[in-house]
């Protein structure tokens, strides 16, 4: 069975950043791990690299080499000849919500058939009735179908995070990477956020890569966590073992921003809990 997703060796260098340092990664099928990091540490270059979005080092210690279900994204600084083909698996979820705010909900839902239908109707916006329902029952699934008429802008940035996500549902990606969704929401739509990419993914047998700057959410929605510092990946393992003590020895004082103040503790509904927090 191919990966989901899968890096070897990928480093990326701006000038003398280098803000993602040799990092070899393997993402199962079906799978959900949460990326945490201080902010600086390399989290959204990761995600852009492994969609194809920007490339990685030409030359370094790998060949620097991305794949998506066995179609190769890119090597040794260059995209592949396949990188559409491996594009089509991917969703994105990005913090800038990336929607066409003049455009309607329904619109930006159908964008994600474009990789599917010639690019001479997709431009038209010729959207048979067939790709019409199933952009309504994507909306439906992530509770904003009677929103489907709006233009996106007028949606909150919770509700647009989930329009993103009925786009990844109607493209039919197998692998959705989600930089920071959740970012600049507040708590309950950052909830709402976070249970819907869940459910999708456990729905739908999508692997899910969530990077968050609250530790909070990844140890109540995700049993495996990826840590990055500095650009190199410092854990990959099981998010129970993540906790403020663990947090301060990888981070030391910039600990202090991954974790939540009290009050504001994060429970993942029974639905959407990751089993090492289910009894
Ligand atoms: N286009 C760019 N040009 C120059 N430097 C960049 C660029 N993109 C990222 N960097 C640098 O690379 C490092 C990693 O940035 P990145 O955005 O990947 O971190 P992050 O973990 O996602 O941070 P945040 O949580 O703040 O989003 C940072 O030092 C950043 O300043």
């Amino acid at each position: 069975m191919a990966a989901a997703l899968q890096l070897d060796r990928v480093s990326k260098t701006y000038g003398a950043m280098r803000a993602v340092d040799n990092v070899s990664i393997l993402i199962r099928e079906g799978e959900r791990v949460a990326l945490i990091g201080a902010s600086g540490s390399g989290k959204s270059t990761l995600i852009r690299l492994a969609s194809g979005l920007i490339l990685a080092d030409a030359q370094g210690s790998g060949t620097g080499a991305v794949h998506a279900f066995g179609l190769k994204v890119q090597e040794s600084g260059r995209l592949a000849s396949e990188v559409r083909a491996a594009r089509r698996n991917i969703g994105l979820v990005f913090q800038q919500f990336a929607l066409a705010g003049r455009l309607s909900v329904m619109t930006n839902v159908l964008v994600g058939v474009l990789g599917r239908i010639g690019a001479l109707r997709g431009t038209l916006g010729l959207f048979n009735a067939d790709e019409k329902r199933t952009a309504y029952a994507a909306l439906a699934e992530v509770g904003i179908a009677q929103h489907a008429a709006k233009r996106a802008r007028e949606l909150s940035g919770g509700q647009q995070q989930r329009v993103a996500i009925a786009r990844a549902l109607v493209q039919g990606a197998k692998l959705v990477l989600a930089d920071e969704p959740i970012a600049s929401l507040d708590p309950k739509s950052a909830k709402r956020v976070m249970d819907t990419l869940v459910t999708m993914s456990r729905d739908h047998g999508i692997a899910l890569v969530v990077s968050l700057h609250q530790v909070d959410y990844a140890t109540a929605y995700f049993d495996r966590v990826i840590a990055m510092n500095a650009g190199r990946v410092v854990f990959d393992g099981p998010a129970s073992q993540i906790n403020a003590a663990f947090l301060t020895e990888l981070y030391g004082a910039s600990a202090e921003e991954l974790i939540l103040p009290s009050q504001f503790a994060v429970a993942a509904p029974a639905d959407a809990a990751p089993s090492h927090t289910l009894s």
